[in-house]
């Protein structure tokens, strides 16, 4: 389905994020034999060419959409439909094997993964976080104490001045998604943190997303709830085998993709 059946007619069009045809490859080494020793390693560089048990996974497949400031874009599709591999393309952090990925400004990928020190204090990774998004010290210090209020983390007891890794997984979710929520984001893309937090935590996450948008960035969504896309999302892109199956406004294809997944 075309894209063009977003129309906006409230105001000019300012696009954020082109794919044009990008198709993405991952290349497994030793996948079909198992081995992946050095020995097979020290062959294939000497060999100059991908060795026998080198497997390909085609993971995205000749994407193409244009997003378009203050738009909220939620990724659907079943497991392994590639949805975190296009977000990494768009956050260039995976190459293209063929076809382009345009942005403007500075794309920031917020996964669960995303990388906080463990052995650092919550307090700490606040720190580290905002100074890997590029705020000052002054800004973070300012923002502080509306950060850890926002994640919750001090609501049962003082668990800011411990390590990460004595978190849970939803605490650790949280604490991701408010340092990265704290600043205003030209591009932001989400996989998957609101599904860790309970239902204040999400309610909080979403009424921020919509902020985002309304501080004019643009924000990808990847999530299995479709009730986090309805409730954040105005237009979703459904992903099937690496193919985008459906590009329109967030009830159509939620509904066709509910169609599809309920036989
Ligand atoms: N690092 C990797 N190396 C090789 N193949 C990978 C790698 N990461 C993902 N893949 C493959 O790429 C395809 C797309 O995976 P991706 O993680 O993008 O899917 P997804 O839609 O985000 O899935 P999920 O909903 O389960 O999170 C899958 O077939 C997966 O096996």
């Amino acid at each position: 389905m075309a894209e063009q059946n977003i129309i906006d007619t409230t105001s000019e069009r300012i696009p954020t994020v082109i794919a044009d045809d990008v198709h993405i490859v991952y290349r497994v080494y030793g996948g079909n034999t198992g081995r992946g020793s050095a020995t097979a390693a020290l062959n294939r560089i000497v060999r100059r060419k991908p060795g026998a048990g080198v497997r390909e996974v085609h993971a995205v497949k000749g994407v193409s959409f244009t997003a378009y400031r203050g738009q909220a874009i939620g990724l659907i599709g079943s497991n392994g439909s590639g949805k975190s591999t296009l977000l990494k393309a768009i956050a260039g952090l995976l190459p293209a094997e063929r076809g382009k990925v345009y942005t403007d400004g500075q794309p920031s990928l917020l996964g669960v993964n995303a990388a906080l020190m463990n052995d650092l204090t919550g307090e700490k990774n606040v720190m580290l976080g905002g100074l890997a998004m590029g705020m000052s010290r002054e800004q973070i210090r300012e923002r502080y104490q509306s950060i850890v209020d926002f994640s919750g983390i001090n609501e049962k007891g003082d668990f800011i001045t411990l390590p990460m890794r004595t978190y849970s997984s939803g605490m650790a979710a949280r604490l991701r998604f408010s340092i990265a929520a704290a600043k205003d984001h030209d591009v932001l893309m989400i996989d998957e943190a609101l599904a860790t937090g309970d239902r204040a935590f999400q309610k909080r996450s979403e009424a921020r997303i919509r902020e985002l948008r309304k501080e004019a960035g643009t924000v990808f969504l990847v999530s299995h709830n479709n009730k986090s896309i309805r409730d954040t999302c105005d237009r979703v892109l459904w992903l099937e085998r690496g193919e985008l199956l459906m590009d329109g406004p967030t009830d159509e294809v939620v509904r066709a993709y509910e169609k599809e997944t309920a036989r």
